[in-house]
C-alpha cells in the first residue's frame, strides 16, 4: 500500500506514520482521539446549510477570506484550466460563521488543532539532526496561536452528467500549508498520485483520519517529507447521486514564521493565492 493506515494507540505509531510520511506525503490514522460523533453531526449540520442554509449572506469576503465560496467562484487549481466541481466555506475563528453552527465548528477547530500539535511533534522527533537543526523553532510552535489555520468545509454536489469535460470534484493539487487533517469524507474518491505518475486510491475507511504534507512542512524540511499531489475523482455509480461533504483543517503557521532561506509562511502564502486565482 503507497498510504499506510497506521493505529494511533500503538506503540509504534509515531515511526509508521513518519514512514507513511516520508513514502508517500500521506498516512491514515485509525483509532484516533477526534470525536467521530462530532463530525458526523458537522457534516450533517453543514449539508444542510448549503442545501437550504442562508449562504448567499456569508458570501466570502475578498480581502479576508472567511466564508462561502459559491461553486462558480470556486477553486482552479495552479495550472488548471476547469474550476473545480464544488462549494465550500472557510471557516476561522475570527471570521463569520453561521451562528447555529458555530459552536460545534470551533469546538472542531480546537481539538484538532490539539491533535495537529501532537502529530507535529511525532515528526520533529523523527527528522535527522542535520534536518532539525535548521527549522526556526519547533513545527508545533509554528502553529501555535496562527489566525492562518484554516477549517473549510467543502461540499461535491451530485453529478448530473452535464459537467464540462474533465472537470473533477477536485483537480489535481498540492496543499500549501505545514500538514492537513482530513476525517474521512462522506465518500470516497480520494486520489494521491505517486512519484511515478500512477495515482492510487486513499483507503477509505469511515471514521479514519487522513494526513498529508503540505508545501510548507516540504520546504521547511528541505524536501525531507513530500508534499504529494492529490486530487477528488468523480465517482459513478450510486456515489454520484449523493453530495460528498469533507472538513479537512489546513495548519497554518503564524505568517511571520521563517520556512526556509527563501519564504516566510506570509510570503509562501501570497504567492499560492496569487496563482490559484484568490488573491490579485
Ligand atoms: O475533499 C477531499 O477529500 C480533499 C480536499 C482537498 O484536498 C483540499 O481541499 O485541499
Ligand atoms: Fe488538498
Amino acid at each position: 500500500m503507497f498510504v499506510q493506515t497506521v493505529d494511533y494507540c500503538s506503540a509504534a505509531a509515531p515511526a509508521r506514520f513518519v514512514d507513511s510520511l516520508r513514502q508517500s506525503g500521506f498516512a491514515v490514522l485509525v483509532r484516533h482521539p477526534l470525536p467521530t460523533r462530532l463530525i458526523e453531526t458537522i457534516y450533517r449540520d453543514w449539508l444542510d446549510f448549503f442545501a437550504t442554509g442562508d449562504k448567499a449572506d456569508f458570501r466570502f469576503d475578498p480581502a479576508r477570506q472567511d466564508g462561502w465560496f459559491p461553486a462558480e467562484v470556486s477553486e482552479t487549481a495552479k495550472g488548471k484550466q476547469q474550476r473545480d466541481l464544488k462549494e465550500f466555506y472557510h471557516v476561522y475563528p475570527w471570521g463569520r460563521i453561521p451562528p447555529a453552527l458555530r459552536l460545534d465548528a470551533l469546538s472542531y477547530h480546537g481539538v484538532a488543532n490539539a491533535l495537529a500539535a501532537e502529530l507535529l511533534g511525532w515528526i520533529e522527533a523523527a527528522l535527522p539532526s542535520e534536518v532539525a537543526q535548521d527549522l526556526s523553532e519547533p513545527l508545533s510552535g509554528m502553529i501555535k496561536g496562527s489566525p492562518n489555520t484554516l477549517l473549510r468545509v467543502l461540499r461535491y454536489p451530485p453529478l448530473r452528467g452535464d459537467e464540462p469535460a474533465g472537470a473533477l470534484r477536485a483537480a489535481e493539487h498540492e496543499d500549501i500549508n505545514l500538514i492537513t487533517l482530513l476525517p474521512s469524507a462522506s465518500g470516497p474518491g480520494l486520489e494521491v498520485r505517486d512519484r511515478t505518475g500512477q495515482w492510487h486510491a486513499v483507503p477509505y475507511e469511515s471514521g479514519a483520519l487522513v494526513v498529508n504534507v503540505g508545501d510548507m512542512l516540504q520546504e521547511a524540511t528541505g524536501g525531507w517529507l513530500p508534499s504529494t499531489p492529490h486530487r477528488v475523482v468523480n465517482p459513478e455509480g450510486e456515489w454520484a447521486q449523493s453530495s460528498r461533504i469533507s472538513l479537512p483543517l489546513f495548519l497554518h503557521p503564524r505568517g511571520e514564521v521563517v520556512l526556509s532561506a527563501r519564504h516566510s509562511a506570509a510570503s509562501y502564502l501570497d504567492e499560492r493565492l496569487r496563482e490559484l486565482g484568490i488573491r490579485t
